[in-house]
């Protein structure tokens, strides 16, 4: 058993730990990063790049069907998906995004890697395998998140796959039900279902991309439940059948019926890989889900020695809070005794969904509880907004909160047109705790979508 010595170590090589192990490294030479299965990030190699160059594929084909409206003739029997083709390009890219990660990895020293699974011994020590032993003076958890399966699914054998096996194919399958209609329930279904895929979403409550104002949430409903079967607050059963799945599902109205699938998507959320690190051997204080709780501005731990970082911390399970977290646990554990608080940025989401589903700031469902009637909310539809209906975009809603009397900006909520860059604009305007009026003194080009933002500012403005 090799025995080292450590100021810090950081258990997990992904988006947070390899920004803690950056940060704690500014501090002192003596660092350990520990990955226990392979290095290149979850976000790299089966989460935000492969989801998106899915999606990029299944909206190529939705566009080159859906030109005639502009007068613009494809023949439809000409548009034909070669799902080799188009998980080649997935994988090569993602590879290419990957392989960008391993160079900043493989640029530390070798001999300040350790591979292999790492676990609590006491509050000081860590077992890495069966072949390491390190005592570290303070320790980061960055050990991310796994999706989570229950346990009815197991008898599904391999017919049961998770976002990573849907990036490690080499072409499309038939049929697939999909289980969540969260994030991954939305992205994939949407995308597989745009790439000629049979799909069917089911959801076992009235969630749809983590919207929480009603009417938003409603509207989203809407206009998904279109595009492709999306069943709400349905149960689900999955048996093996004919060499496939076979899905009986009832939905709360009494409706039920079967579907048959080459494969069910687990897309039910995530959880944090903090069930299997030891834990049982700290006295460290935990939530429900027995996730050790962590200051957000500091990312300490109720052990003063102890950070935890991205996914595993449970708190905002999304790329740019993995490294901020990541970056802030790294710098309080190499500068330890001092710590400081880190930068915390307004809340920014967004769904890569058609159309694209957003929150910035705060959650409706979260202000209202916090304000009550002491909120407004502005509102705007894009079915008729200029640029949208231009483009032939023109679907969803936005609305925008406000606290009555300040007119302090207080988030949004969105479905619709090019709501990943509103989003910046409203998280931006958050985080520099701008009023309604303020925002609406900002430059609107015309004719832009943003323009819809305005109509939603004005009427909240009008409301205050
Ligand atoms: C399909 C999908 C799409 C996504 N799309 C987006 C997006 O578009 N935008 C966005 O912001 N976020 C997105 N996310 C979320 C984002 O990927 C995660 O929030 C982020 O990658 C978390 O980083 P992390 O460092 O906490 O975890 P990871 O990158 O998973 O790193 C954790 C590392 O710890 C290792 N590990 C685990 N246990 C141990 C142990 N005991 N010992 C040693 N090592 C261990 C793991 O092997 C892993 O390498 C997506 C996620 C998924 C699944
Ligand atoms: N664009 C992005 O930023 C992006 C993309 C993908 C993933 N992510 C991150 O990954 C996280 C995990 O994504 P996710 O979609 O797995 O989780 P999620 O929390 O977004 O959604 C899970 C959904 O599954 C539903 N559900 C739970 N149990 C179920 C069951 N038994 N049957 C059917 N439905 C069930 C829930 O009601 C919920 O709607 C997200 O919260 C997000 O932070 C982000």
């Amino acid at each position: 058993m090799k025995i080292l010595h450590a100021d810090v170590a950081v258990l997990g090589g992904g988006s947070a730990g390899m920004n803690a192990f950056r940060n704690a490294r500014q501090f002192t030479d003596n660092v350990y990063l520990i990955e226990g299965a392979q290095f290149g990030t979850t976000c790299a190699r089966v989460g935000c790049m492969p989801s998106k160059l899915l999606i990029a594929a299944a909206d190529a084909r939705h566009h080159a069907l859906h030109t005639a409206p502009f007068g613009v003739r494809v023949d439809e029997g000409a548009v034909r998906v070669d799902g080799r083709a188009v998980m080649a390009r997935v994988k090569s890219e993602r590879d290419r995004f990957v392989g960008f990660v391993l160079e900043d990895v493989e640029a530390w020293p070798q001999e300040r890697r350790i591979m292999g699974h790492a676990r609590f011994v006491d509050e000081h020590t860590v077992q890495v395998g069966d072949h390491t032993r390190i005592h570290a003076e303070r320790i980061v958890i960055a050990t991310g998140s796994r999706p989570t399966v229950l346990p009815q699914w197991q008898a599904l054998g391999d017919k049961l796959i998770v976002n990573d096996d849907v990036f490690a194919w080499d072409t499309l399958p038939q049929r697939v039900a999909v289980f969540g209609t969260g994030v991954i329930g939305l992205e994939l279904g949407q995308a597989l279902s745009r790439l000629g895929v049979e799909v069917a979403v089911f959801g076992r409550s009235a969630s749809v991309g983590g919207i929480s104002d009603p009417q938003v949430r409603a509207e989203a409903e809407q206009i998904f439940a279109q595009e492709f079967p999306l069943y709400l607050n349905t149960q689900t059963e999955a048996s093996l059948q004919d060499g496939g799945v076979r899905v009986d599902w009832r939905r709360e109205d009494g409706e039920s019926g079967t579907f048959a699938a080459d494969y069910v998507l687990a897309a039910a959320g995530r959880t944090p890989n903090t069930d299997n690190i030891g834990l049982e051997n700290l006295n460290i204080a935990t939530d429900a889900r027995g996730v050790p709780l962590a200051d957000p501005h500091t990312m300490q731990t109720s052990l003063p020695h102890i950070f935890i970082a991205g996914d595993a911390s449970d708190q905002i399970p999304l790329l740019h809070e993995a490294s901020d977290q990541g970056k802030i646990a790294g710098t309080n554990a190499g500068a330890y005794p001092d710590i400081r608080a880190g930068l915390r940025r307004s809340l920014i989401g967004v769904v890569f969904s058609d159309p694209q589903i957003m929150v910035a700031g705060a959650r409706f469902a979260r202000l209202q509880a916090q304000f009550g009637d002491n909120m407004v909310s502005g509102t705007v539809s894009f079915a008729n907004q200029g640029r949208s209906r231009v483009m032939r975009v023109n679907r969803g809603r936005l609305h925008v909160y406000a606290e009555r009397g300040t007119g302090r900006f207080l988030g949004a909520e969105m479905v619709g047109p090019a709501a990943e860059h509103i989003a910046h604009l409203l998280a931006w305007a958050h985080q520099q705790h701008m009023t309604v009026p303020q925002m609406l003194d900002m430059p609107f080009y015309h004719p832009v979508i943003e323009e819809g933002l305005r109509t939603a500012l004005r009427d909240a403005a009008a409301k205050l």
